[in-house]
């Protein structure tokens, strides 16, 4: 890798965010720590990433043609994907030439569609998973459903936060899960995975750094999601040592078969001993938001460490935390927040507003941290402070 220069300059190390979400912002500014000039790319104007980025770039991600020639434009010396829905052919055609794409493109296209994700972990690395069937036209999607059974998920292949996902619980559901799985994916109509439902006790992140001397694991996160998409995590989620050693054995297989350097978010679900996989982002996880309180160097900085070929010599620990997500929901262009004092008022509290411009529905706005004597009082920590805290649309 070159050396670190100075932005703005012809010495300039430079990164470019394709995404440029809440989770983007934070890896943009540990970037900037080390004077990385940030380029930041979406979908949208002044998406949270933009705000802290050198320059932005509206594009459609999903198109080829859009992704080389900003690419070919800024000449990055990395590009950090931060969200799944991105014309990954180019990036691997791209990386053939020359480009530095983290982790590395192919782990950009296997996890971008739950297809390519689901098959390398089942079918070739034989790691335990949920049943699944792909589908693409609605005679499949009741075959599938017919054979795994109530109740059942289906997703889009390309979505996340639960976009376009349901829980089929009765045969009432079944329309309403297609119609909503055929219009709330990030690439619109398409394929989907139906999924069989795994009753879990509990289900974590593991965040898995891979950087240029060896792997390191974080303290597994414990979360709960609603409707897919998540709303409270914490660290350290307890478990026992045989299920955090099975943890680590599937993270390191899955994280060593798509290879490069960086932060990957492995999802797993627990069930007494027994550990099976879910799915994997090659980036920051929007669960792993607790490390910002959680962690000496977040899973942020840790990315930008380990992207930028820079030692992790110990992920420290600094006691048990929490994150709870704050949603909006209705439609604005200009939200304000109000409570965000009291929201700070008890000790070991924090929050991120990732000032997103605008909402058409509901969407993820802001974030609380908190820190306690043990994760359930940390939990209702964050829960407060978030409850103080309120969006004006
Ligand atoms: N087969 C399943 N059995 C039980 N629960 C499931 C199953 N699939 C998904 N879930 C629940 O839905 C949540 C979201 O699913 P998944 O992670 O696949 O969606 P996503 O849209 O990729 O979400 P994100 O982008 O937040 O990771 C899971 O964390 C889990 O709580
Ligand atoms: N589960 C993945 C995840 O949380 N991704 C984060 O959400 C952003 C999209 O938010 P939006 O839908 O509000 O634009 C992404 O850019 C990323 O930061
Ligand atoms: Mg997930």
């Amino acid at each position: 890798m070159k050396p670190f220069g100075t932005p703005h300059t012809e010495h300039a190390l430079r990164l470019m965010l394709l995404g440029s979400g809440e989770l983007g912002k934070e890896v943009a500014i540990e970037a900037q720590r080390f004077a990385v000039e940030v380029i930041a790319v979406d979908r949208y104007a002044h998406a949270p990433a933009m705000q802290v980025a050198h320059r932005s770039h509206v594009i459609n991600m999903l198109d080829g043609a859009e992704l080389r020639r900003i690419i070919e434009m800024e000449k990055p010396d990395l590009v950090v994907p931060e969200i799944e829905a991105i014309h990954t052919p180019t990036l691997i055609e791209m990386e053939r030439e020359g480009l530095r794409v983290i982790p590395t493109a192919r782990a950009a296209w296997l996890t971008m569609d739950r297809e390519g994700i689901r098959r390398l972990a089942a079918e070739e690395l034989k790691l335990p998973t949920s049943p699944y069937r792909f589908v693409d036209t609605r005679d499949e999607y009741l075959a599938a459903i017919a054979a795994l059974g109530l109740p059942c998920v289906i997703k889009p292949v390309m979505s996340s936060s639960g976009k376009g996902q349901s829980l089929i619980k009765t045969t009432a559901d079944v329309d309403a899960a297609w119609d909503y799985a055929q219009s709330g994916g990030r690439a619109g109509q398409g394929r989907c995975i139906v999924e069989g439902f795994i009753a879990f006790d509990y289900e974590i992140t593991l965040l898995t750094v891979r950087h240029r001397d060896g792997t390191s694991f974080c303290a597994p996160i414990g979360h709960l999601q609603v409707d897919g998409d998540y709303r409270e995590s914490w660290q350290p989620q307890a478990m026992p040592e045989r299920a955090l050693q099975r943890a680590q054995e599937i993270a390191a297989a899955v994280t060593a078969n798509l290879g490069g350097y960086g932060v990957f978010g492995v999802e797993l679900f627990v069930q007494g001993d027994d550990v099976i996989f879910s799915e994997v982002s090659p980036r920051p996880h929007d669960t792993g938001l607790v490390t910002l309180i959680s962690q000496e160097l977040s899973q942020f900085a840790l990315h930008a460490r380990a992207i930028l070929g820079l030692p992790i010599p110990v992920i420290r620990q600094l006691g048990a935390s929490a994150s709870c997500a704050v949603l909006a929901e209705g439609s604005s262009h200009a939200p304000r927040y109000h409570g965000v004092a009291d929201a700070l008022a008890e000790p070991d509290t924090m929050l991120r507003l990732f000032g997103k411009p605008e909402i058409n529905g509901k969407r993820r706005m802001a974030v609380t941290l908190a820190r306690d004597e043990g994760v359930d009082s940390a939990r209702a920590k964050a829960r407060r402070a978030a409850e103080k805290l309120q969006v004006e649309l």
